[in-house]
């Protein structure tokens, strides 16, 4: 994006800025004109000064690690009393028009250093500066701008007015999911991980795991069956009961020997950290297929989990954020391994609560997540629903882990061929 010779208006007029009011899905939706108008409703009542500091980086790897320390570097250079909202700015109804960024709504005593910092980020070629001012009669808004010089220079020409826009029928961050946080083949996500071998080197060792054959169209002789769920569903204690009833082999996604590097893709933004979980899948596909030659074999998580915690993470709000029902975005990689039967855990949220508490170990970051955010772990648990070939068959999780087997052991007689 060639950023000094940019036209506001030309390049953003038929953009929505999406801010992100808080994680139950209150979105403030504003598009530019070029005619002074009456800024939408929750607009007037912003007394402080405001900000938008968006990353468009041409490079997707430096953008996507950018955009992932961006709220740690406001935070710690911009006064306490800046509020950052987190901000997309997208064309409605285009696929990968989606970019990220910030709402800063500043009510501290200090403008200048506010100024300052921004002045500063504006120097960088990954990021769009703009201020917004308010009319003198108090309904009107306008966005700059900023050259992004040091002293942050406004060029009036690119003086716009902020409109109310129609509201989006799904949160934006679905336009850009497809190969950014869900990989629909296993080439998209070894491009991400070629494309980050400069910066993250362990990337070649993830690489250099992954199979080139497909496997996907191979029918394993012997059942393959999938056990998914949240954190303390039970995965790990049904899995091994399944183990020893089928004399069965087991597996789990993200295989063992990525074990080393789970921790270093852990700490990458999504683009990078899911196309690490999506190769995991490939990875334990090619194992499966061999294993399930000799017996039946039995898999800790896959796709499902994949897909699923993905999609609800890049989203906020309810269950209605998600992407509706039947949406091309649920579908299973064409040349994925499916498995032959996938059983979905669920449990009631304080019993779920109550066995983590017991077991007393330490959770993912995600997982903390899950407890603090009940709308996060709904969003997870539809998504779960919705992922297609196979669905997965709901169970629940409650009864005593006997009786959870039998129920499973049930299933697996109905659905596969033993
Ligand atoms: N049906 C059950 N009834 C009561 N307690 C259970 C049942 N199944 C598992 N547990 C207990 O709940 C805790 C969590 O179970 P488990 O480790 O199998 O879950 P998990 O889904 O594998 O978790 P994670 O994804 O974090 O590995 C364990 O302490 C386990 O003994
Ligand atoms: N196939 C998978 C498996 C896991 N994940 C991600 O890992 C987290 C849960 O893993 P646990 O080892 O704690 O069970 C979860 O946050 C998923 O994002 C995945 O993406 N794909």
């Amino acid at each position: 994006m060639a950023k000094r010779s940019m036209s506001l208006l030309g390049q953003w007029s038929s953009r929505v800025f999406s801010i992100d009011l808080d994680k139950r899905g209150a979105l403030l939706n504003f598009a530019l004109t070029e005619k002074p108008q009456q800024a939408p409703e929750t607009f007037r009542n912003i007394q402080e000064r405001c900000y938008s500091v968006l990353v468009c980086g041409d490079d997707r790897i430096q953008s996507a690690r950018f955009y992932w320390g961006l709220e740690d570097l406001l935070r710690n250079e911009l006064p306490a009393e800046c509020e950052l909202l987190p901000v997309s700015s997208y064309l409605p109804h285009v696929k990968d028009s989606l970019i990220r960024g910030y709402f800063l709504k500043d009510a501290s005593e200090c403008p200048s250093l506010t100024r300052r910092v921004l002045g500063a980020l504006g120097l960088s070629e990954q990021v769009q500066v703009c201020s917004y001012l308010r009319g003198p009669d108090g309904g009107r808004w306008s966005q700059q701008l900023w050259s992004g010089s040091e002293n942050q220079n406004m060029d009036v020409s690119k003086t716009c007015y902020v409109v109310p826009s129609e509201e989006a029928n799904y949160h934006p961050s679905v336009l850009n999911m497809e190969n950014s946080d869900v990989f629909y083949c296993r080439a998209e996500a070894c491009k991400v991980l070629q494309e980050s071998c400069d910066i993250i080197p362990e990337s070649r060792a993830v690489l250099e795991l992954v199979g080139k054959t497909d496997a996907s169209r191979h029918s394993p002789d012997f059942p393959v069956v999938v056990i998914e769920g949240l954190d303390a569903t039970g995965k790990t204690t049904l899995t091994e009961s399944l183990r020893e009833a089928l004399g069965a082999r087991l597996l789990r996604s993200p295989p063992q020997c990525l074990s080393p590097w789970r921790a270093v893709f852990d700490r990458e933004p999504p683009l990078i950290r899911r196309a690490f979980y999506a190769l995991g899948n490939y990875i334990t596909a090619e194992q499966m297929g061999k294993e399930a030659s000799q017996a039946p074999v039995i898999v800790d998580r896959y796709w499902h989990s994949t897909a699923s915690y993905a999609i609800a993470t890049a989203v906020s709000g309810p269950v209605s954020s998600l992407p509706p029902e039947g949406s091309p975005l649920f579908r299973w990689p064409p040349d994925l391994l499916q498995p032959s039967l996938v059983v979905l855990l669920t449990l009631d949220p304080q019993e779920r609560k109550r066995r983590l508490e017991a077991r007393g170990q330490g959770q993912t970051d995600e997982e903390q997540e899950l407890d603090h955010n009940l709308l996060f772990r709904l969003r997870v648990e539809e998504a779960y629903r919705r992922v297609r070939g196979p669905a997965c068959v709901v169970v629940d999780a409650g009864p005593s882990a006997d009786k959870v087997l039998q129920q499973v052991l049930l299933l697996i007689k109905e659905h596969c061929r033993l």
